[in-house]
C-alpha cells in the first residue's frame, strides 16, 4: 500500500509554481500524483496565516481525490490541519518524536545511506526519502547526489524498506530510478516547470508505472 502510493511523489510549494498552487496541483492530480507534499520554503515562501490558508485548499483537493497529504517539516501545522502524514529531515525534530506526536499518520524521514535508514526504521517510519539523486535546483541546502549507485546499496541491505528517491529526477532518468530499486519517485520541478502538466505529470506516471510492473519495484 505505501509502495503503491509512493510511485509518484508531488513536492510543492508556492515558491516552486510559476502559476497558481492550487491550478498546479489540479493538473497534477489529473496527470496521476500518488500522493502530494506540502512544501512552503525557501525565498519568498508564505508563513502564518497565508501559509495556513494554501495549505487548507491544497488538502482539500488531495482529499476529494484520496491522494495523502503529507506535511513537510511542521508537525504543528500537520497536527491542526488533521493531515495524512508528516515529512522530516535529518536536521529537523526528531522522527521519534515526530512517531509520537502524530501517532499512526504516514511519517517520511529523509535519508542519505544505509546508516540513515536503519536509524529512520527504528524510529517507525514509514517510509524514506533518499536523495539528492542527481543534482536539483530546487533546494538550497542538497547535499551532494549520490547517484544510482546509493539505491542500489539500500535496497540489497533492506529489501523491503518503502523509498522513494528525490533529487534531479526527470522522464529522462525516471526509469532508471525505478529499476535500481526505488518505489517511486519525488518530484519538484518535474511537474512544476513543466509546459503542460496534466500531460508531463501522466507521462512520468505511465514511465513510472510501467518501469515497476516490469520488476523494477
Ligand atoms: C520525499 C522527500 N524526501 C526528502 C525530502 C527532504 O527533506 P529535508 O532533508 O528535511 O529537506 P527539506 O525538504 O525540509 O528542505 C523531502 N522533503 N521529501
Ligand atoms: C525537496 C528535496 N529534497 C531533496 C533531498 O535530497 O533530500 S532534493 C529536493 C528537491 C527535489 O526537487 P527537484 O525534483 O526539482 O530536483
Ligand atoms: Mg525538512
Amino acid at each position: 500500500m505505501m509502495k503503491q502510493k509512493l510511485s509518484l511523489y508531488f513536492v510543492m510549494g508556492s515558491v516552486d509554481c510559476t502559476k497558481d498552487p492550487l491550478a498546479v496541483l489540479d493538473e497534477a492530480i489529473e496527470g496521476g500524483i500518488t500522493m502530494f507534499q506540502f512544501r512552503e520554503k525557501g525565498k519568498g515562501a508564505l508563513i502564518g496565516v497565508e501559509k495556513y490558508r494554501l495549505a487548507e485548499k491544497l488538502f482539500e483537493r488531495c482529499l476529494a481525490h484520496n491522494i495523502p497529504f503529507i506535511v513537510n517539516d511542521d508537525v504543528d501545522l500537520a497536527l491542526t490541519l488533521q493531515a495524512d502524514g508528516v515529512h522530516v529531515g535529518q536536521e529537523d525534530e526528531a522522527a521519534e518524536r515526530v512517531r509520537d506526536r502524530i501517532g499512526d499518520r504516514y511519517l517520511g524521514v529523509s535519508v542519505h545511506n544505509l546508516n540513515e535508514v536503519k536509524q529512520a526504521l527504528s524510529a517507525r517510519a514509514d517510509y524514506v526519502g533518499l536523495g539528492p539523486i542527481f543534482p536539483t535546483v530546487s533546494k538550497e541546502d542538497a547535499k551532494q547526489a549520490c547517484g544510482l549507485a546509493m539505491i542500489k546499496h539500500i535496497r540489497a541491505h533492506e529489501k523491503h524498506v518503502p523509498l522513494v528517491a528525490i533529487g534531479g529526477i526527470t522522464h529522462q532518468t525516471a526509469k532508471q530510478v525505478i529499476e535500481a530499486g526505488a518505489d517511486g519517485i519525488a518530484v519538484i520541478s518535474a511537474i512544476c516547470r513543466a509546459e503542460q502538466i496534466r500531460e508531463q505529470t501522466k507521462q512520468l506516471y505511465e514511465m513510472v508505472m510501467d518501469a515497476k510492473q516490469k520488476g523494477g519495484s
